[in-house]
């Protein structure tokens, strides 16, 4: 690694050692498990993910690095070999799957009682893969601006983290067949139209795979009345995220 880079991950991730952990721990931190979201298999969240202060430098890394020039800028990718922050950021995705004790709801064998039918197991295989993750997608939110429900194309492998920054935002999950038994939005009249709200707090990291990343629409809708949280609306700033994934082998 040149000098440079080791500059920017120092500003980024603070001093390590070696300059490859994002100082995260070594798992057993608490705020470091993955939180299974439990109507959606497939669904985790990793609510403390990046640390406020590191938020911040990696903010500025974007900034300075020059991805949202103008306000007009609010999508840039890159395929192939991720900037070294993004590197970074992977690498500790990877460190904070190996090392969390993921919180399970126990299934128990042989009863019908209390099991969960949604309980599987984190997809940790997925995170042996080399590389990781191959295709970065940032993406920046003014207030009022959102994504529409989708899938991931499927030129890309199942497996896709997504890093929140600057704005809480809630993110609706839609079952492809319309059997999700959510919540209705508002105005919303036909059951099948319900959908899961997950909250995303600045520095939170959610990972989709399976049923989430294949049977499951995702979408943000910061229009007024579609933000609300335990009863209030959301207080909208820019919203930036970071979308990891590794694109399908072609044979
Ligand atoms: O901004 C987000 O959190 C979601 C981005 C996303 O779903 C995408 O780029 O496919
Ligand atoms: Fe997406």
């Amino acid at each position: 690694m040149d000098a440079a880079n080791e500059e920017i991950l120092r500003q980024v991730f603070g001093d390590s050692s070696d300059g490859e952990d994002l100082e995260l721990g070594d798992g057993s931190d608490p705020s470091h498990c993955w939180e299974p979201i439990k109507e959606i298999k497939g669904l985790w969240l990793c609510r403390d993910f990046l640390p406020p202060q590191r938020q911040s430098s990696l903010l500025s890394t974007i900034q300075n690095e020059g991805w949202f020039t103008q306000a007009s800028h609010n999508q840039a990718m890159r395929f192939g070999d991720l900037p070294s922050w993004a590197a970074e950021l992977s690498h500790s995705i990877r460190k904070v799957v190996l090392a969390s004790d993921f919180v399970l709801e126990p299934i128990v064998l042989g009863s019908t009682d209390n099991v969960n039918e949604n309980a599987c197991s984190f997809p940790s295989d997925l995170f042996c893969r080399e590389p990781l993750f191959d295709q970065l997608i940032l993406n920046s939110y003014q207030p009022g601006e959102g994504i529409c429900a989708h899938i991931d194309l499927m030129r890309f492998e199942d497996g896709i983290a997504i890093l929140s920054l600057e704005s809480s935002c809630v993110m609706h999950f839609s079952s492809v067949d319309g059997t999700s038994r959510g919540f209705l939005m508002d105005g919303e009249k036909d059951p099948a139209m319900a959908k899961i709200p997950v909250y995303l707090t600045p520095g939170s990291l959610i990972f989709m795979s399976g049923e989430a990343r294949y049977l499951w629409k995702h979408e943000i809708n910061r229009m007024p009345g579609f933000q609300k949280w335990e009863g209030e609306e959301l207080n909208q700033k820019r919203r930036i995220s970071i979308t990891l994934r590794k694109l399908c082998q072609v044979e």
